[in-house]
């Protein structure tokens, strides 16, 4: 496995992804079970660890319900594109889903312009001592006489950012990650809409005070100039960043705008990996399969995950699947998984 990639901006810098070191720790560290090992363990997590549905209820429920809530084909892309990772351990899958189902969320700030987040503010403003001499260590405090910033707005959490096309489904993830896995309602701590082009600013939201996500507008039909410049200068300025998720609708495919996103992610050395959404959508896999082959992504010297889900149920799916996979990656991304 290749673990250095070169920039495209500097072709004479080698950038070392921490992501890739990661992975190759996984490789090693996990066992090599089959496909359908694999895809039982991730099932088995998606109900049983969170205790949501308890093996009484199942026994009660009528071979038609029952069948209802078999996993739909396409679950298992998330183990079969997957493979080189190893299989995800239980117990960090478990405890990727009871973080998420408990985690305080709060949402920080919205911004239309890059300058006006507070902490790049307070980056400009203060020049923070190493010694941390100006910095409370009582998180309510505020920096004394420089500016009225809260020390928790600045305390430097790792970023997770959903980059994607106008109504990729961004804020509907983002929402769905936040929601306990056996509610069929998503909560609404980012706002969706069928409108293209509805998410207009930057939205922070802080969970469970150890990282923080952010919602970005959405590239192309119905979006702004501004916006796309908005999130380019998050991307490529904001420190904390430390993983960038694209959302690709697995019912529309890849759009030549996505693949120009992809590159540039590879050409500036930003550790990203791939999310397909509504999956609920998608009526032929092969199809969806054929795309990814001829999007190239596969083949990326950074090795970038791909993730399968669906935000939204329907009778052919009746659950919300993948989303346990997709807290394991946010959270090994913000070492969170470490012991
Ligand atoms: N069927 C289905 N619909 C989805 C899914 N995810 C999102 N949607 C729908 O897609 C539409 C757009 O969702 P949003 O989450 O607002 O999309 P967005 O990427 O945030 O869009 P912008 O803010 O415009 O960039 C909404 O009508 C959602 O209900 C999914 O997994 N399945
Ligand atoms: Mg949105």
């Amino acid at each position: 496995m290749r673990i250095t990639t070169r920039c495209l901006l500097h072709p004479n810098l080698v950038v070392f992804h921490k992501q890739d070191l990661l992975r190759s720790i996984v490789l090693n560290a996990t066992s090599t079970k089959s496909v359908e090992d694999t895809s039982s363990i991730t099932e088995n997590l998606s109900t049983d660890t969170i205790g949501m549905s308890s093996p009484k209820r199942f026994v009660n429920n009528s071979l038609k319900r029952k069948k209802s809530l078999t996993a739909p084909q396409w679950v298992k892309l998330n183990v079969e594109y997957n493979s080189s990772y190893g299989t995800p351990l239980p117990k960090e899958m478990t405890k990727a889903n009871e973080f998420f189902n408990k985690a305080k969320v709060e949402f920080e700030w919205g911004v239309t312009s890059f300058d006006s987040i507070l902490s790049e503010i307070v980056r400009k403003k203060l020049k923070v001592r190493d010694d941390g001499n100006q910095i409370s260590k009582n998180g309510t405090k505020k920096f004394v006489g420089k500016t009225n910033i809260p020390f928790k707005l600045i305390n430097g959490l790792p970023e997770i950012t959903f980059l994607g096309r106008s109504n990729a489904g961004k804020s509907s993830m983002l929402n769905n990650l936040l929601t306990q896995l056996g509610c069929r309602k998503l909560t609404d701590e980012a706002r969706m809409s069928s409108r293209p082009g509805f998410t207009k600013t930057l939205n922070c939201f802080n969970i469970g005070n150890k990282f923080r996500l952010i919602d970005t507008p959405g590239y192309g039909f119905g979006s702004k100039f501004d916006q796309g410049s908005l999130t380019m200068k998050y991307i490529e300025n904001r420190e904390e960043l430390v993983r960038c998720f694209v959302l690709i609708p697995a019912n529309q495919g890849f759009t030549n705008l996505d693949l120009q996103i992809l590159n540039y992610l590879k050409g500036i050395g930003k550790p990203f990996e791939v999310v397909f959404t509504k999956m609920d959508k998608v009526k032929d896999i092969n199809i969806l399969k054929r795309q990814i082959e001829d999007s190239g992504i596969i083949d990326y010297a950074t090795l970038p995950k791909l993730l399968f889900t669906n935000s939204m149920t329907s009778k052919n799916c009746p659950k919300r699947y993948g989303i346990t996979e997709l807290r394991h990656t946010i959270m090994q991304s913000c070492n969170m998984l470490v012991n």
